[in-house]
């Protein structure tokens, strides 16, 4: 392959196969969630191994998905379970499987490997287009080798951040899965008193503002992927009940360059989908933005703000997503005032 794929992938939908009731639900959002992934690794009970990959094998045989892409999360390379994922699924649904999702990916030597393994496995089960490649970002090695890993295969298509298992091979000290923390602070500087500095804040309170965690690692991950042209997501916000958190914590990764993250429950697929499509006031002026530029060079103001190529560029950012997104979707087509 010569240039990754670019298709919406706002929300990675994880779903447990080995679960009835979940994989009872999956022909159903076919169509409606950009990404279904069939999990196989953390999440899943070591006894249910066996059944997650053959309901897997079952569900993609199954199921018509539509505009949906199928992807896998496989069991990490230094697992029993690995390589007989990876064997039966290429094999069995190689045909349907769009991306092979790594988890904890330490660096090019984990990729060649799954590329090799992949390569084999196609061409023994006839398989006639390259399955891709998605590594996890959640070891401090990987995160290291982040650019490397990025460029290291065609197949990569993409990268994850996986906060839960990187914060623990940080030794970071938050226990929640994604998300900020409210002790990761910075706080407004002490008032000066006759006596001295207010430090307690007694007569003037000194205000606080949560940082995110995440944004050092979101950041870098941005750059690994736009410098090798492929795509960087969020992860999971394992705080289902804080729809709030979590949409803001998706936003910020959509502002800094992600295209999508993973939903752990269906009802964060309407806050991944929400907040990944650019809202359409964004792509209005974008469009504006556009017009006024004519050939693309030079200044104009508009609406009393300077536009030149640059911030032509960041709008034809936003115009070209508007358009990826509303040719697969009437709504999005009508609220962007482009052709579905
Ligand atoms: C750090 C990491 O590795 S993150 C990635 C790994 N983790 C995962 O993949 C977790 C995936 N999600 C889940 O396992 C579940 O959503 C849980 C355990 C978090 C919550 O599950 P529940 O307690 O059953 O949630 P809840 O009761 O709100 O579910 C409501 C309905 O949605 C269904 N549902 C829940 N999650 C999903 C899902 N991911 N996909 C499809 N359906 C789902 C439930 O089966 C239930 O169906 P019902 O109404 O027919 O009974
Ligand atoms: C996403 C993931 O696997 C993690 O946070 O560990
Ligand atoms: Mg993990």
């Amino acid at each position: 392959m010569r240039e990754i794929p670019s298709r919406p992938s706002r929300a990675i939908h994880f779903f447990d196969p080995s679960n009835a009731k979940m994989a009872a639900k999956v022909p159903a959002m076919a169509g409606t969630v950009d990404v279904l992934l069939g999990n196989l690794e953390d999440a899943i009970k070591a006894d249910n191994k066996e059944a997650a990959r053959e309901g897997l094998v079952t569900i993609g045989r199954e199921t018509d998905f539509g505009t949906s892409q199928l992807w896998t999360r496989v069991n990490a390379l230094d697992s029993p379970w690995v390589l007989d994922d990876l064997t039966r699924l290429v094999t069995e649904i190689g045909d349907k499987l769009d991306v092979v999702m790594v988890p904890k990916v330490q660096g090019a030597e984990d990729i060649h490997y799954v590329d090799r393994l992949l390569a084999q496995l196609e061409a023994k089960a006839g398989v006639q287009r390259p399955i891709l490649v998605h590594a996890i970002l959640e070891t401090a090695r990987g995160m290291a080798n982040v650019e490397e890993i990025c460029g290291v295969s065609p197949r990569m298509q993409g990268i994850s951040l996986g906060p839960a298992d990187l914060a623990a091979d940080r030794r970071m000290k938050t226990t929640r899965v994604g998300g900020g923390h409210p002790g990761y602070l910075v706080r407004s500087d002490a008032a000066k008193t006759d006596d001295g500095y207010d430090v307690h804040g007694e007569q003037t309170p000194r205000s606080t503002y949560q940082q995110d965690l995440w944004h050092y690692t979101i950041a870098r991950m941005v750059d690994a992927c736009a410098m090798h042209g492929i795509f960087p997501y969020y992860g999971p916000y394992g705080d289902i009940t804080d729809v709030v958190g979590c949409e803001d914590q998706f936003r910020n990764a959509f502002l800094l360059g992600c295209v999508g993250t993973w939903t752990l429950h269906p009802k964060q697929i309407e806050i991944a989908k929400r907040v990944f499509s650019p809202a359409p006031e964004d792509v209005e002026h974008a469009k504006r933005v556009v017009e006024a530029m004519g050939d693309g060079t030079g200044a104009v103001m508009l609406d009393g703000k300077m536009e030149d190529d640059a911030s032509l560029k960041q709008c034809l950012v936003m115009v070209r997503l508007a358009e990826q997104l509303a040719e697969g979707d009437p709504e999005l087509a009508a609220a962007y005032g482009m052709k579905g």
